[in-house]
This record gives C-alpha cells, sequence and structure tokens, in this order.
C-alpha cells in the first residue's frame, strides 16, 4: 500500500523561529489524522509546506508519491482553508460550477457535489444568505472536486454549532471510508477524540505525540478516576472499606489510581455488593493527554 503522505524528518526555519523541528509521520489510505497544538506550534506551516506553498529546509516530503506542489501532488490534494471565502452574490452551484470548470471538470456535476454536502436544498440560493455551516459545506464540496486522495483541512469545523460539526464529521468518515486521508487541524479536543483514527502533538514545531488514542493514553500512564455511587445509607461503611475515597460534592466516591490498579481496584469496588448502586469508569481525556504532551501549553 502506498502512503498518501510520507513527512521524515522536516525542519523548516523562518529567520530566527524554529517553526517545525525534525517531524515524522505517515498518514495511509482512508486514516484520519488529528493536528493538535497550541498557536505557534507549527500546524498551519506544515500544512503549507505539504501544499508546495512554503519551502523546507530539510527533511523529506513525498504527498500522494510526488513532491508538494508539483502537479502530481496538486492533482490529489484539496485544501480547505479556515475561513474559506466565497462570491456572496453566486449561489452555491454557481460557485462550484465555477471551480469545477477552472479544474477542467464537467460542471454539470456541482448539484451532485452540493447534494453530498447536505447542500442540495439551498444550491440555488446566494451563499450570502448562506449560515457559516453552510459555507463550510460549499467549501468541502470544493475540496471533493477531482476525487482527491488527501484531504488538508486548517480548523475545518471552528464556528461550527455542535449538529453541523457531527454533520460535518460524518461526511469525512464517509470519505476515508472511500479511501481519502484526512489530516485536519483542531483546537476542539472532545470532538477529534472520537472522529479521528491518529493524534499527533506539535509543541513549538516538535512532534511531541503521535498514535491512536489508547496508544497515547497508554504513553501519557494517566491516571484513571472511579466514581462510585454509593447505594441509600451505605456512604460510611463503603468509604472506610475504600481507603483514599474522597466523597464528591454530588454525594459519590473519587478514587483516582494508575492503569495497573485500575482492575484490582474495581474487584474491590464490586466485593463490596449491594453497598455500590452504580460505578463510572472515567479515562484520562485528550484534553489530560495533550496537556500532559503539550507540558501544559493552551490548546
Ligand atoms: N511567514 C512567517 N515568517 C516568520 N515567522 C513565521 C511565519 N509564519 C509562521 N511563522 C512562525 O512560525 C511558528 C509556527 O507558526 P504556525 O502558523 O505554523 O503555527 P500554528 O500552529 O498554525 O498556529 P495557530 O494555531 O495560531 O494557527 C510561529 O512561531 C510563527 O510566528
Amino acid at each position: 500500500m502506498t502512503s498518501t503522505l510520507k513527512i521524515s524528518h522536516l525542519t523548516k526555519r523562518y529567520e530566527s523561529v524554529e517553526a517545525l523541528r525534525d517531524v515524522s509521520l505517515t498518514l495511509e489510505p482512508g486514516m484520519r489524522m488529528a493536528l493538535l497544538g497550541h498557536n505557534g506550534a507549527g500546524k498551519s506551516t506544515m500544512m503549507k509546506i505539504i501544499l508546495g506553498l512554503v519551502p523546507f529546509d530539510g527533511g523529506e516530503v513525498s504527498v500522494c508519491g510526488g513532491a508538494p506542489g508539483s502537479a502530481a501532488a496538486r492533482a490529489q490534494v484539496a485544501y480547505l482553508p479556515e475561513n474559506a471565502a466565497f462570491h456572496p452574490a453566486l449561489t452555491g452551484e454557481e460557485q462550484i460550477r465555477h471551480y469545477l470548470a477552472l479544474r477542467g471538470e464537467d460542471a454539470g456535476r456541482a448539484g451532485e457535489l452540493l447534494e453530498r454536502v447536505g447542500l442540495g436544498h439551498a444550491k440555488r440560493r446566494r451563499i450570502g444568505t448562506y449560515s457559516k455551516g453552510m459555507r463550510q459545506r460549499v467549501g468541502l464540496a470544493q475540496t471533493l472536486i477531482g476525487r482527491p486522495r488527501l484531504l488538508v483541512l486548517d480548523e475545518p469545523t471552528s464556528g461550527l454549532d455542535p449538529v453541523s460539526r457531527r454533520d460535518f464529521y460524518a461526511l469525512l468518515d464517509g470519505l476515508a471510508a472511500e479511501g481519502a486521508s484526512i489530516l485536519l487541524s483542531s483546537h476542539a479536543l472532545t470532538e477529534v477524540e472520537a472522529r479521528t483514527d491518529r493524534i499527533l502533538i506539535l509543541a513549538r514545531g516538535r512532534l511531541v505525540a503521535e498514535g491512536t488514542l489508547p496508544s497515547l493514553r497508554h504513553e501519557a500512564a494517566l491516571p484513571v478516576t472511579l466514581l462510585v455511587t454509593p447505594a441509600a445509607g451505605a456512604a460510611e461503611p463503603l468509604a472506610a472499606a475504600l481507603p483514599g475515597a474522597e466523597p464528591t460534592a454530588d454525594g459519590r466516591l473519587r478514587l483516582d489510581c494508575t492503569q495497573a490498579d485500575k482492575l484490582p481496584l474495581l474487584a474491590r469496588i464490586t466485593a463490596q455488593g449491594e453497598r455500590v448502586a452504580d460505578l463510572d469508569v472515567i479515562p484520562p481525556s485528550l484534553e489530560d493527554i495533550y496537556t500532559h504532551f503539550g507540558h501544559g501549553e493552551a490548546a
């Protein structure tokens, strides 16, 4: 299987700023990868290098088997900038017809592409009347022109409401299922947690973590929280039987433990039988993991 994107030991400097230092990653067909990092971590620089918009100083970058920005790479890569701007006086259909014509493709496919992103009902309305979520969908329709193998999406869901975000990710899931690779940057940790296959964390130009969420969780070795709800009248004996348990404001008992201690602790809790009304196991969130690897820099 040929990798869609292969970056090895990538380095980029802007005068005194080392924007990327020794970054390596591989993106396979059908993979959805989230690129996380604080402001100025190097996310946009990496995307611009992949698109061939800025040169790099060291390392190797192969985009769909070609050099970044080469005709072969450009034909197979689509990019959605954070705030894609369209002509407000054009209808969605006219805008996409225009882009199709620019790419030398059949303009008659505009309706089909807009249908695909859930904009079929509004294709004859002017873009100036669209909501932000609808404009993002026009952007996504544009990225689908030419059936790209790699989609590079810069904070594609910023400013979208939860339902629009969910719909947007469902669309990406469909594209990935058809074999497209997706690289998206985001500051919304909870949503990428559920909707991507691999996570990549940049901090000050360095790749500080890369992997699936379970593998990052394992690597970070952060504590797991167990929340025990006592049965009526059982709070005191239960607390006495579970040393280290802290009462919470809502009447539950909280225990923090390492991954290795989790199963033995669960066994001790369930051995309490009817004293336990309920039990929640809360693994470290992506936010906790991000903070751990990013050394606490803001997302
Ligand atoms: N054209 C440029 N000239 C000089 N320095 C630059 C240039 N572009 C980016 N930088 C610097 O490179 C570093 C990485 O910037 P980059 O835009 O890639 O970060 P980012 O992770 O995309 O940030 P954000 O989340 O704020 O968009 C920053 O220190 C930035 O100031």
